[in-house]
C-alpha cells in the first residue's frame, strides 16, 4: 500500500491533467488554439489524478472503444492514455496507484478489455498489459515500386479538399470492416484527439478516398517529409476494407509526383499484401516490426467468454493475476466457449501473457519456448495454438 490517493479530476482541472501529461512527455504546454481541439478527447469522470499536497504529480484518462475480438465486433473496451507523473515524483508508486484504481474504474463500467499504445515496453506489463499485436513499418522505393497486371482495379480515388477532411474521413472509417481482430469503433472522443494531432503542427495533411462498387472502402491520410535525397510521402493511416481498396490506394500512392519514397509513422498489419501487389518485391523494405496494442483483461472471465474459439480438444488454463487477483482461477476453454472450473490446470500464464495471445497475434506455443506458460499437459499446448488461432493477425490501425 501507499499513501498516493487517486481523484476523479472535475473539468477544470483537465487542462492541468493534460499539461502535466504533456510536459512528462517533454512536450510544452498546448496552446489554447490546440486545447480548443483536445479538451473534447477528454471524457466526463475518466481523468483521474494523484496530488502531492496541492500539486498534481500524476494522471491518467480513458475513453470507451469497443473492440473486435475473435468472432465478435464491439467488446466493451476502454482506451487508456495519457498517462504522466511529474519527474520529481517518478518511481514513488504513483503510476502503480493510478493503474490499479483505473482498472478499478473500467471494471465498474463493465469495459471488459483496455488496452493502450506503450511509450516504453518495460512499464507496462506489471499491471498485466501484454503485446496482443504488432505491425510492421515501411519503406517503399516509389522508382522501382510498380503493381504486377492483376492487381485489382474496383474503383477510384478521390483527393479529398482540406475543409473535408475533419468529417469525411471518420465517416468512411465508420463505413470499414471491423472484422479484424483488433479493431476499435472511433466515437466522436476519439476523433477530437486525432483530429488535434493531425492539426497540431504546421504539417501539409492529405487525404484520399478509394470508392469500389459498394462505396468508400478505404483512405490513406499522409503527409510529406524532406529527406537527404528528395522528399518522402508519410503514410499516417492507411485503411482498406476490400482486396480493391488496398490495390487502388497503393496505385494512387505510387503515381503521386516529386517522391522518393513512400515511409509509414504508425505500424500496418503483418499480413498486408504489398510484395504480392508489386512486379519487384525488393521495392518495399520493412524497416521495424513494433508493437501496436498493450492489451489488459479487465474482467477475465467475461472477456475469455467473448471470444470464439476454433475447433480442438479443450484444456484448462491456469491464470495468474496478482494485479486483480480476483481474476486468478482456472478457466476450461473449448470451441463451446470459456468458463471457470475447479479442474486440474494443462497450462498456467499470468495474464499479460494471456493478453498476448487472446487476440491470436501470439501462439501459446510461442509463449511456452519463452518460459512464460508452463505446460502439464504436453498434449494441451497444440491444441491450446488452435483453439485461439485466428485467420488472420490482429492489428488495430488506432493510434492514442
Ligand atoms: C499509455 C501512455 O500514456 S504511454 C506514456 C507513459 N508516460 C511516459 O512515458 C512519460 C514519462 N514517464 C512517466 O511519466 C513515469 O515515469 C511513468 C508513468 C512511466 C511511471 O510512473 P512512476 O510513478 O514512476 O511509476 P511507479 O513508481 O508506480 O513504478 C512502478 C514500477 O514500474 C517501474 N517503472 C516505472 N516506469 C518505468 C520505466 N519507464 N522503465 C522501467 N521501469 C519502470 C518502477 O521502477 C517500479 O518498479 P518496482 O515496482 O519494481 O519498484
Amino acid at each position: 500500500m501507499t499513501d498516493h490517493e487517486v481523484q476523479v479530476l472535475d473539468d477544470a482541472e483537465v487542462r492541468a491533467a493534460h499539461t502535466l501529461f504533456r510536459a512528462a512527455m517533454h512536450h510544452p504546454a498546448a496552446q489554447d488554439e490546440q486545447w480548443a481541439h483536445t479538451r473534447h478527447a477528454y471524457v466526463p469522470g475518466r481523468t483521474l489524478g494523484v496530488r502531492g499536497g496541492e500539486l498534481l504529480v500524476g494522471t491518467t484518462t480513458s475513453f470507451p472503444a469497443p473492440l473486435t475480438v475473435p468472432g465478435r465486433t464491439g467488446v466493451p473496451h476502454a482506451g487508456v492514455t495519457r498517462v504522466g507523473v511529474r519527474a520529481d515524483h517518478t518511481r514513488r508508486g504513483v503510476v502503480t496507484e493510478l493503474m490499479r484504481a483505473q482498472l478499478r474504474d473500467l471494471a465498474e463500467r463493465g469495459e471488459v478489455l483496455a488496452s493502450l499504445r506503450a511509450s516504453e515496453a518495460a512499464i507496462y506489463g506489471r499491471f498485466g498489459y501484454g503485446v496482443a499485436s504488432r505491425g510492421r513499418m515501411l519503406a517503399v522505393d516509389r522508382a522501382r515500386a510498380r503493381l504486377h497486371p492483376g492487381a485489382p482495379v474496383t474503383g477510384e480515388v478521390r483527393l479529398l479538399a482540406p475543409e473535408e477532411l475533419d468529417t469525411v474521413v471518420p465517416e468512411v472509417y465508420a463505413r470499414l470492416d471491423p472484422s479484424r481482430p483488433g479493431w476499435q469503433e472511433r466515437s466522436a472522443h476519439y476523433w477530437a484527439l486525432a483530429l488535434a494531432r493531425y492539426h497540431a503542427g504546421d504539417e501539409y495533411l492529405v487525404a484520399a478516398v478509394h470508392t469500389g462498387p459498394a462505396g468508400p472502402d478505404g483512405y490513406v491520410l499522409y503527409t510529406f517529409v524532406r529527406e537527404e535525397h528528395g522528399r518522402a510521402l508519410e503514410i499516417r493511416e492507411l485503411h482498406a476494407s476490400t482486396p480493391g481498396a488496398q490495390a487502388g490506394l497503393w496505385r494512387f500512392l505510387l503515381g503521386v509526383d516529386l517522391v522518393s519514397r513512400i515511409t509509414t509513422d504508425d505500424p500496418l498489419p503483418l499480413d498486408l499484401p504489398l510484395e504480392l501487389l508489386l512486379t519487384d518485391r525488393d521495392a518495399v523494405r520493412t524497416t521495424a516490426v513494433q508493437d501496436e496494442i498493450w492489451l489488459r483483461l479487465v474482467d477475465v472471465p467475461e472477456a475469455l467468454a467473448a471470444r470464439t474459439y476454433e475447433a480442438a480438444e479443450p484444456v484448462v488454463l491456469s491464470v495468474r493475476d496478482r494485479f486483480l487477483p480476483a481474476n486468478t482461477g482456472h478457466y476450461r476453454i473449448g470451441q463451446d466457449g470459456a468458463s471457470r472450473t475447479e479442474a486440474a490446470a494443462d497450462l498456467e500464464l499470468d495474464v499479460d501473457a494471456l493478453a498476448a495471445l487472446y487476440l491470436g497475434g501470439t501462439r501459446p506455443t510461442e509463449l511456452a519456448e519463452a518460459g512464460r506458460l508452463t505446460v502439464s499437459t504436453p498434449s494441451a499446448l497444440p491444441s491450446a495454438d488452435r483453439l485461439f488461432g485466428t485467420g488472420r493477425p490482429p492489428w488495430s490501425g488506432t493510434f492514442f
